[in-house]
């Protein structure tokens, strides 16, 4: 049976994939500036961790909405010239119905972006992108998440380069920092492999899991949550960074694990003096950070990108480690759980 860490190693071919086989000409996609994003779950943060670059790379602002509360209490901005729905399976109940009540009332295109090309939210959609991945068959979406995430930025590219806002030059140079990036996704993980072998043993024993990160890599924080919940089952939440400094670190004690998500950036030494200060509140603070070395509890990956392409990769780890963290404390993630939880609450078509 194929498991969650077999998708985390087919992710760099699948990416690379992607990259190769993106089709930049969409011409749906002409003169779009304001782009409405409807996502949830892990759909969700991958919207959350690929927004900085679609808005500073494809020039163009972006709003993420959960689609049950666009449904029920939200409006169509008029500003906005593109909805993109997002669902992996093409199944989530609530991003179908809110495609449907835009196309009913509005006359705005709708593009839905899914692994399944047959599957329910394709139907309400004006247009479709295939996340060309494949199919993941574990529902604990990790391949799945960075197609998703590597997706969303080409397809800003698209919007950029079908509207007249970037060149063929820019374009190509843009594609090439994406390729460099997804190519260091198997060393990531050899990285990370070893850091865990030195760590597991600590990790095992932590009882409240936590990701502070900032920017792009907010996204990454809110991936760890998603993750780490549905596999290690341990209190698990990811902040953004200013946002745990405004009452949430009151709750720290000496059994609190907290992941720092670094990248080098101007709020790189805000986050720093965060860590230094909680440094003796918890059990441990580790970093996962795009930095060449560091201490003996910071995961270095080494990596020569820029921040907005970051969370592309910085997700990688907390990726493999809710898979390991979740396999030494004995939870089989094979066997399902909640098994009536569809069928009663109809969250999935
Ligand atoms: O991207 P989709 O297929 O709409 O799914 C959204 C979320 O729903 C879940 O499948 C849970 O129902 C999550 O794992 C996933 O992140």
């Amino acid at each position: 049976m194929v498991s969650m860490l077999d998708y985390i190693y087919e992710e760099q071919v699948t990416l690379e994939k992607i990259i190769k086989e993106f089709d930049f000409n969409l011409p749906e996609l002409k003169d779009v500036t304001h782009c409405l994003i409807l996502a949830t779950g892990s759909s969700y943060n991958a919207s959350l961790a690929a927004k900085y670059y679609m808005e500073s790379t494809g020039d163009m602002y972006i709003d993420i909405q959960e689609p049950f509360d666009f449904l029920h209490y939200g409006k169509v901005d008029p500003k906005f010239d593109l909805v993109i729905a997002v669902s992996q399976s093409g199944k989530s109940t609530s991003t179908i119905h809110a495609v449907e009540k835009i196309t009913q009332f509005q006359k705005i295109k709708t593009i839905t972006l899914t692994s399944d090309s047959e599957s329910p939210i394709t139907k309400v959609a004006n247009h479709m992108l295939n996340l060309n991945m494949g199919m993941e068959k574990v529902g604990f979406v990790t391949k799945g998440y960075s197609a998703t995430v590597l997706n969303l930025m080409l397809l800003s590219l698209a919007i950029a380069s079908q509207s007249h806002r970037m060149d063929e030059k820019v374009l190509e140079k843009e594609k090439e920092n994406l390729c460099k990036a997804v190519y260091s996704i198997n060393k990531i993980i050899d990285k990370t492999a070893k850091f865990f072998e030195n760590k597991k043993a600590e990790l095992k024993e932590s009882n409240r899991f936590l990701a502070i990160g900032y920017g792009p890599n907010w996204g990454t924080a809110k991936e760890f949550e998603t993750k780490f919940t549905e596999t290690v089952r341990k209190p698990s939440q990811g902040f953004e960074l200013e946002a745990y400094m405004h009452g949430p670190y009151l709750e720290a004690n000496e059994t609190h694990s907290i992941f720092f998500v670094e990248t080098d950036s101007a709020i790189l030494s805000r986050s720093k003096a965060l860590r230094g200060y909680m440094e003796s509140h918890v059990k441990r603070c580790y970093v996962i950070s795009t930095q060449s070395a560091g201490g003996e509890d910071e995961l270095a990956l080494d990596l020569d990108v820029s921040e907005k392409i970051s969370p592309l990769l910085l997700v990688i780890p907390f990726q493999y480690f809710a898979y390991q963290i979740a396999t030494i404390q004995g939870i089989d993630l094979g066997q399902r759980i909640f098994d009536d939880f569809d069928q009663v609450l109809q969250s999935k078509i």
